[in-house]
């Protein structure tokens, strides 16, 4: 027996597909059950993710449908998204989910959200760079930011999907070709290497790591993952065994999660972890919270090249504000110049994929 529920005052039937869910009423017009909800519902932001049926795309569809301050929470793919979207729909919190798949859909699944978070692309194999993925996401990721430049070009974006240090100057070229571009709004998700500093950090010092700040400063992949050890909340000093032994084990992270698995994929939980912690933070910013600090990779001007990780303040339009790098001993003065070295060819390869 199908189930039905009481809709102003009348019986209506929850269609079979949940997809986008809708009521049927008896008159055969549909009443969208975000439409229900619109008048008890909680206000809060309309959430996407883009790649929300993957590794990283579900557990974060997860946390995002537990998060209080997210009200709609569409998820979008290119496979598999009818089936997480029916699953964490499930879920009795408040945010409204909604299913998209495929490229016909994206446009709907963009339309009126305020954040949108980029997980989609293919994750690394052990032995593989994360440049080794651009081939494959640097198109993915046009793709998707074309998309958006249409649908919504005042949303916030995360972008997740590697190489960060090359995705993040794609989107800027898509968005700048489109005439949308807000240095502000685009974001490279580089939570993921201070999520593990503050905890490899903890580990050193004997501490709890939720007391734990690590600043990591410059991009996301190998020797550009600066770790500014010299600038930890707790202050407190490290030996040059354990300054080298984190600074390795930091910028390795990753790579360390890639060989775990075996050929399995990369960091996915904690991946998930970190976004939900960056998406949070950025909604606390949209809705006016005073300061709301988290790095990112954001367009910068703290060193000569465009693009850089720093410290940023997150505000009503985004990244509101960008801090500078802040005194540096002398081993991150040479880590400093090696990551841009490496930087700077991943951030040209970037911005030369769509200026070709
Ligand atoms: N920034 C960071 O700190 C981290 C980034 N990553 C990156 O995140 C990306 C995703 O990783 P996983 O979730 O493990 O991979 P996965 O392969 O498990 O999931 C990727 C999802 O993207 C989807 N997808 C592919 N093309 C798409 C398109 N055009 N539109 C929408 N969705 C599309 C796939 O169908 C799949 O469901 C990888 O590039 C990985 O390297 C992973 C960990 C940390
Ligand atoms: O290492 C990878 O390929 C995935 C990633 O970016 C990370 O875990 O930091």
């Amino acid at each position: 027996m199908e189930p039905s529920v009481e809709a102003n005052g009348r019986i209506a039937r929850i269609s079979a597909h949940l997809f986008p869910p809708n009521l049927q009423m008896e008159d055969g017009s549909a009443l969208r059950r975000a439409d229900c909800r619109a008048k008890g519902g909680a206000p809060g932001f309309k959430v996407a993710i883009l790649g929300a049926a993957g590794g990283i795309g579900q557990p974060l569809a997860m946390l995002m449908k537990m998060n209080p301050l997210v009200s709609v929470l569409h998820l979008y793919d290119v496979v598999n998204a009818p089936g997480v979207t029916a699953d964490i729909s499930h879920m009795d919190t408040g945010a409204v989910v909604r299913g998209f798949l495929g490229q016909p859909q994206l446009e709907s699944a963009l339309t009126g959200m305020d954040l949108l978070i980029i997980p989609a692309g293919v994750p690394r194999k052990p032995g593989m760079t994360r440049d080794d993925l651009f081939n494959i996401n640097a198109g993915i990721v046009r793709t998707l930011c074309e998309g958006i430049a249409k649908a919504c070009p005042k949303a916030i974006v995360n972008l997740i999907s590697n190489p960060v240090n090359s995705t993040v100057p794609i989107a800027a070229e898509v968005f700048k070709k489109a005439g949308t571009y807000d240095p502000k709004r685009l974001l490279g998700v580089t939570m993921l290497d201070v999520v593990r500093a503050n905890t490899f950090v903890a580990e050193v010092l004997g501490l709890d790591p939720r007391e734990v700040d690590v600043p990591v400063v410059g991009g996301h992949a190998g020797v550009t993952i600066l770790p500014l050890l010299s600038q930890v909340k707790p202050p407190c000093s490290f030996t040059k065994e354990e300054t080298e032994y984190l600074t390795n084990r930091i910028q390795n992270g990753g790579t360390e999660v890639v060989e775990a698995k075996a050929g399995a994929g990369s960091a996915t939980l904690s991946m998930a972890y970190a976004a939900v912690k960056f998406a949070d933070a950025c909604l606390r910013g949209l809705r006016g919270d005073a300061g709301v600090v988290e790095c990112a990779f954001v367009a910068s001007e703290v060193t000569e090249l465009p693009f850089f990780a720093t410290k940023v303040r997150l505000g009503r339009n985004g990244a509101d504000e960008i801090y500078q790098l802040g005194p540096l001993n002398e081993y991150e003065r040479v880590g400093l110049e090696k990551a841009k070295r490496e930087l700077a060819a991943s951030i040209q390869k970037g911005v030369s994929f769509i200026k070709k």
